[in-house]
């Protein structure tokens, strides 16, 4: 008797996918695929193409070859960025952007309105299901106490989560988050990793980080890129095992 194999979801499946820049492979052969509802952590050297990588999956940079598919039958590659965020891509860079000279709270609700007209938005009455939304994402990124304060005046880590916050309100089936607690006080870092968990529990989380202090609190499935492919894959102590990597990250 044949066993029924164990159905997963794959959410994001990148394969052999390469792309070189005036004749650079930054990213060479690379295949990954990322399970709906997972958290992946992206880790190597500087160089690897960690960024390449997302911007190949948020539509920025068409790889040469290769397959990019979100939820099984959509071709990333015959997408441009807009189509791609609107597909349920979310992307946060490494530096805030959130509007300074707006209150926390507006920052949450422009976000919100997403692509609500300007004029629309003139007139638009907050119901309460809106405002339930707000509170409930203003307590998930830590901000509800700073909600009326002007958001130049939050930490660098509360912008950050603030951006964060302004991603959840478009509700990604993915969320790419780029070097987040880079610039972050200790605390920030580990109420980073423990904000990106509960994320992850209704969404996949792609992080690329350095730190590997918060690497390790993710507690997450991680990928080792180097010179555009996947040198390793498993739990944090498994790759940090591995000679290849030892080797990628010490040089020879
Ligand atoms: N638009 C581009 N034109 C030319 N070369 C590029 C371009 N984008 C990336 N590269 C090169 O591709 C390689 C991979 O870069 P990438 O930024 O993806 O690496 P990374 O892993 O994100 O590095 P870091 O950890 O430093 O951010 C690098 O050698 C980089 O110089």
């Amino acid at each position: 008797m044949t066993e029924d194999l164990p159905l997963t979801p794959v959410l994001l499946y990148l394969d052999d996918v390469s792309v070189s820049f005036d004749g650079f492979k930054a990213i060479n052969g690379l295949s990954l695929a990322i399970e709906a509802g997972e958290m992946r952590a992206i880790i190597g050297p500087n160089g690897a193409g960690k960024t390449t990588m997302m911007d190949i999956i948020t539509g920025k940079t068409r790889p040469d070859s290769g397959d990019v598919l979100f939820e099984g039958d959509m071709d990333l590659t015959q997408h441009d960025e807009t189509e791609i965020a609107q597909a349920g891509i979310g992307r946060k860079f490494q530096k805030p952007t959130v509007f300074e000279d707006q209150t926390v709270r507006e920052n949450i609700e422009l976000a919100l309105a997403g692509e609500r007209s300007v004029f629309a938005s003139l007139f638009y009455q907050e119901s309460e299901a809106d405002k339930a939304r707000i509170n409930a994402l203003l307590d998930t990124v830590r901000l509800t106490h700073r909600a009326s304060e002007l958001a130049a005046d939050l930490s660098h880590g509360q912008k950050q989560w603030l951006e964060i916050g302004m991603l959840l309100a478009q509700d990604p089936k993915l969320l790419l988050v780029d070097e987040p607690v880079a610039g972050m006080t200790d605390a920030e870092t580990i109420e980073t990793a423990k904000l990106l968990r509960e994320i992850a529990k209704t969404r996949s989380v792609i992080v690329v980080e350095h730190d590997m202090g918060f690497i390790r609190d993710l507690d997450v499935k991680v990928t080792v890129l180097a010179e555009g492919s996947v040198l390793a894959e498993g739990s944090l102590d498994h790759v940090s095992a591995h000679p290849d990597v030892i080797e990628s990250y010490l040089g020879r």
